[in-house]
């Protein structure tokens, strides 16, 4: 699988924050159930897993960006945060439908799914790090969630995949609206550089590290069929 992945801009904050996850990032195409959603091999089971855990995820991603957008001060990132809060919900309600019917699985079944232990402290600790950091770690938390995704959607466009289901899922991710979106919030990371000092950016790295881990946890966690142990 070549590696397609685009770090922004050459020496701004972004960069700076994609260098905190990189080895976790090649980490993560790597793992059998990306392989397995390219080559078709991923079992139909684990896909249902990750795409129940990922309705749950959304919800409390929206609120994610909510905060996000609450704390920003300049209007159009706040119209932009706000814009993708909504839209996160929209795609829990419209492409999720669709994954689910062509799964089998219906609504109802997603909502007495139990949230799992990774996708509780994902998104745990995406909701307190938005809400009781300041606006730049909170950037610098949800910017995984987004540049993961367009970054694994073009690498794996490259195979596609001879599922339809997959290959469904893997377009929405590749697509241009979502790289438009993407390259919007890796700009607003890019702004807010400057007036980031050191302590603050470091706290940044750390928030961006581990939100890209979780995102490996996330779907490892759908491919090991992970629930509570007790
Ligand atoms: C877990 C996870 N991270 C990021 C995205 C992209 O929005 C998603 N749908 N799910």
């Amino acid at each position: 699988m070549s590696d397609v992945r685009d770090e922004g801009g050459q020496d701004g904050f972004a960069a700076e924050l994609w260098s905190a996850g990189a080895a976790t990032y090649d980490a993560i195409v790597a793992h059998p159930f990306l392989t397995g959603l390219s080559d078709g091999t991923l079992p139909r089971e684990a896909f249902a897993a990750f795409v129940a855990q990922d309705s749950h995820y959304l919800q409390a991603y929206a609120r994610a960006l909510a905060l996000t957008a609450a704390r920003a001060t300049d209007p159009a990132a706040v119209r932009m945060f706000s814009a993708h809060a909504a839209n996160a919900i929209a795609v829990e309600q419209d492409l999720h439908a669709r994954l689910l019917a062509e799964l089998g699985l219906s609504s109802a079944d997603v909502a007495a799914t139990p949230v799992g232990p990774t996708t509780l402290a994902y998104t745990s600790y995406l909701l307190a790090v938005c809400a009781t950091g300041t606006y730049a770690e909170a950037v610098a938390a949800v910017l995984p969630c987004y540049w993961v995704y367009r970054d694994v959607g073009r690498t794996l466009l490259e195979r596609s995949s001879p599922d339809p289901v997959y290959a469904t899922w893997i377009a929405t991710y590749a697509s241009p609206e979502f790289d438009a979106v993407v390259e919007a919030v890796v700009a607003t990371a890019d702004a807010l550089g400057p007036s980031t000092g050191p302590a603050e950016r470091a706290r940044c790295r750390t928030h961006f590290a581990t939100t890209t881990r979780y995102e490996w946890m996330f779907w490892d966690a759908a491919w090991t069929g992970l629930t509570w142990p007790v």
